[in-house]
């Protein structure tokens, strides 16, 4: 099969996959250049659109490819300003499933030299703005990573969706190679520590899997929330964890929740996190996220306009994901139809997200957040049950009902099982008055206006 209308059953079953507004932005620019070995070389009109598909379609093209080949792949990108695509034809699938076939799949543990295992050397300090909401962290983690193991060890970091946990963990990683190329890092995310757990297991692996693991100077967990209610993962987490602090080994992790805030994490797991530092990242304010949006748009070679900046940094998330991710539809539009970026375009561009965002906030929503969040049901928090843990969320529920919604009193009393209006009055006051002096509640409060809000 020629190589063109391999990538074209390939862009045929990707197209059923992805929404068309994604697959015209995202997946219909790349071009097949070229197959070596295992990898599939493919062509990026820039920076953005590579950084979003390694982002969000990188499985997702492997798996379509790998499927069509029926063989494992992966896949690498390469760009080219002017789009153009290499003629060196391939011109069977068979020597396609050949050419991957001769090269074994080379993990990334043997790639590199010393460049840290499953670390992404995207993310390092130099690239991470610093400022108000995320100071405490970033000071945290500049700190393990000029002496590991010595001053704060576990470190844990915490907060919301897409505020830069996975970037600082990472940072932390390549800075401490970079300073101390013997030292052996790496990098999991708590789902991929899980699965080759599993893995292991099955094929009755485990002593290599420990090995592995206790042989680490740096280990740097993601997203660690994931192993709550998993038994067996927050086992061997748990051994793991003790043989690296014993032999003074540095530990970082991430996490969207504070310890005592993670439903089903294990007692013990949850004081050994407490023992070292935790640090917390918060919603970046609008000077932050315009520096964030600066530097993204310099490294990728955009001009944003200062008046568009400020108009994203304004109007939407506080998500640096999501920010990100307009400032890249903004500039991939650019890019493709070749104009200026201005105001009105990105206003235009950004409509659609930006009218669901400006929805008004339903008390149902918010209830529903809450739940998720204490990890109860939301029936607990219309009940009149006094157990305190329904009786804090629940007051946090009428409160954040107030600050959110134009509700009056009454119908948010109404609302949570039809409550009287001086019962939500009093819980409103006590969230109040506690939030003066509870950090973390104050913490745990922001994190859901802002779950809600964005
Ligand atoms: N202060 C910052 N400076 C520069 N980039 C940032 C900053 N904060 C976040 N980002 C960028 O935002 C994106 C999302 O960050 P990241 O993936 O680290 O978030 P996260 O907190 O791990 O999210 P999740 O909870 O989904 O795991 C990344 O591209 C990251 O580089």
């Amino acid at each position: 099969m020629p190589k063109n209308k391999y990538w074209q059953d390939c862009l045929s079953t990707l197209e059923k996959k992805i929404s068309p507004q994604n697959f015209s932005t995202w997946i219909r620019p790349i071009r097949l250049k070229d197959i070596t070995g295992n990898l599939v070389h493919l062509v990026v009109p820039n920076r953005f659109i590579r950084d979003w598909i390694n982002e969000n379609y990188q499985e997702i093209i492997e798996d379509t490819i790998s499927q069509l080949i029926n063989d494992k792949c992966r896949i690498k990108f390469e760009i080219s300003a002017t789009n153009t695509i290499p003629e060196n034809e391939i011109t069977e699938k068979d020597s396609i499933v050949k050419a991957i076939k001769k090269t074994d799949i080379t993990s990334a543990e043997t790639e590199k030299k010393n460049s840290g295992l499953y670390l992404n050397d995207k993310y390092t300090f130099e690239d991470f703005v610093p400022g108000s909401s995320n100071q405490f962290a970033y000071a945290a983690a500049m700190a393990v990573a000029n002496n590991p193991a010595t001053t704060y060890n576990p470190l844990f970091i915490y907060g919301g969706v897409g505020l830069g946990k996975t970037h600082i963990i990472n940072a932390i990683g390549n800075e401490i190679i970079n300073k101390n190329n013997n030292l052996k890092v790496c990098y999991y995310s708590s789902e991929k520590f899980m699965n080759e757990l599993i893995n292991c297991l099955r094929y009755a692996k485990m002593d290599e899997f420990r090995q592995k693991f206790r042989s680490m100077d740096v280990l740097l967990i993601d997203d660690v929330q994931f192993i709550a209610g998993k038994e067996r993962t927050q086992e061997e987490f748990f051994h793991t964890f003790n043989a690296l602090y014993e032999s003074h080994k540095q530990i970082v992790v991430t996490s969207d929740k504070f310890p005592k805030d993670i439903p089903g994490l294990e007692e013990r797991l949850r004081s050994r996190f407490e023992w070292g530092l935790i640090a917390d990242i918060q919603p970046p304010d609008i000077e932050t996220k315009q520096a964030i949006l600066k530097m993204k748009a310099d490294q990728n070679g955009i001009y944003l306009p200062e008046d568009v900046t400020l108009f994203l940094a304004n109007s939407i998330s506080s998500n640096v994901r999501e920010l990100e991710g307009y400032l890249i539809r903004i500039g991939a539009y650019a890019s493709l139809t070749s104009t200026p970026i201005n105001l009105n375009m990105a206003k235009e561009i950004l409509k659609n997200i930006l009218i669901e965002k400006n929805k008004e906030i339903s008390i149902e929503e918010i209830q529903k957040n809450v739940a998720a969040y204490f990890s109860i049901k939301v029936s607990d928090l219309k009940s009149a049950k006094r157990l305190k843990a329904l009786v804090i969320p629940r007051q946090i529920a009428m409160y954040i009902s107030r600050q959110l919604t134009s509700c009056s009193y009454p119908e948010i009393g109404d609302k949570f099982g039809g409550k009287d209006h001086s019962t939500i009055i009093h819980a409103i006051k006590k969230i109040e008055r506690q939030l003066e002096e509870d950090y973390q509640l104050k913490i745990t409060v922001e994190n859901l206006k802002n779950s809600l809000t964005n």
